[in-house]
């Protein structure tokens, strides 16, 4: 499982954004050709950007190019952009899975001998997109995950963003799906208003409710809210250990169900403790073993 709790937008007209993108520890960095950068600027992102992936040290953080539309400078995005091996390329507006097919043609004509495979990450931001939400997850072996983007999405549907969220339920949902079924990650909508934490911190906690593996941010600021709802508390870790005990000593008296302070585990309850020991291992929360 990769560690995607928040890939951070770059602009990529913003040379001092993107030279210290690096610094933020953020799971991922998303150097912006997109909604970012106005047309005028599209040419001069596209060469920061390379020379940016050529020469920035963006750490442990994934490095993602939103390119843009294929229909628009996506082609001469790929060519330039996919030989400085960035780890992925975040599509935007993707509405089927041809679209991901036409994308992977390209990556892999402009990809080196050699060079790691680059990952597709499809932003699904169209109602088109959620339809085909599952056709585009299981488009091609290069998906890495399933990107919701809610603010094209409601405006396409006629509809307006609330803090609520309930206009965009049946998206999320739909792509935490299709992501699962896929056995890719889904990544939910960045929350816009950067000073307001508690508002960020409750559309975080409703999303992983809801099965996101990571939020989108677009400042640095956004990072530590997304980690501490992200993270596994000490109590999840506490009772992910307790059930992984109690299987096991069950199992070694025969039995493939136990019980925890009087509530049965069984296999899909050890496999929750699973992940939450495995994502802890992963933040060095607890050592190899799990303890
Ligand atoms: C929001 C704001 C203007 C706030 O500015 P503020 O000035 O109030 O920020 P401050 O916190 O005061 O900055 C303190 C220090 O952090 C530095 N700093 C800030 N942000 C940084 C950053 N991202 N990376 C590195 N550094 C950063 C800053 O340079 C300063 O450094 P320094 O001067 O050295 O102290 C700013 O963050 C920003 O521009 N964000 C990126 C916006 C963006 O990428 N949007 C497009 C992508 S979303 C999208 O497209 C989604 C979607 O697809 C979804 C859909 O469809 O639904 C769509 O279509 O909408
Ligand atoms: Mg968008």
């Amino acid at each position: 499982m990769d560690l995607r709790r928040s890939m951070l937008f770059l602009p990529g007209n913003n040379p001092g954004m993107l030279q210290n993108g690096g610094v933020f520890e953020a799971d991922a960095v998303i150097l912006d050709l997109e909604d970012a950068v106005a047309p005028r600027e599209k040419d001069a992102a596209r060469l920061l950007v390379a020379q940016a992936l050529q020469s920035v040290d963006y750490g442990r953080s994934e490095k993602v190019v939103r390119i843009n539309t294929l229909d628009t400078y996506g082609k001469q995005d790929i060519k330039a952009v996919v030989p400085c091996s960035p780890d992925g390329i975040l599509l935007p507006k993707v509405q089927s899975a041809a679209d991901v097919q036409q994308a992977a043609a390209l990556i892999d004509a402009a990809e080196r001998p050699g060079q790691k495979k680059v990952r597709i990450f499809a932003l699904i931001e169209t109602p088109g997109g959620v339809e085909q939400a599952y056709g585009i997850a299981t488009a091609d072996p290069r998906m890495a995950a399933l990107v919701l983007g809610a603010e094209d999405y409601t405006a396409a549907i006629g509809s307006q963003r609330t803090p609520a969220g309930t206009e965009i339920l049946h998206a999320r949902s739909s792509l935490v799906n299709a992501a699962a079924a896929a056995g890719i990650q889904a990544v939910d909508t960045p929350f816009t208003d950067v000073n307001d934490d508690a508002g960020l911190a409750n559309d975080t906690r409703f999303a992983k409710s809801l099965g996101f593996k990571g939020k989108l941010s677009i400042n640095p600021r956004q990072l530590e809210v997304i980690y501490s709802v992200f993270n596994p508390e000490a109590a999840e870790i506490d009772w992910a250990q307790q059930v992984v005990a109690a299987i096991r000593q069950a199992e070694a008296e025969g039995s493939g169900v136990a019980s925890l302070h009087g509530k049965m585990v069984d296999a899909p309850i050890v496999n929750r403790a699973e992940r939450i020991l495995f994502l802890a291992r992963l933040l060095g929360l607890v050592g190899g073993d799990g303890q």
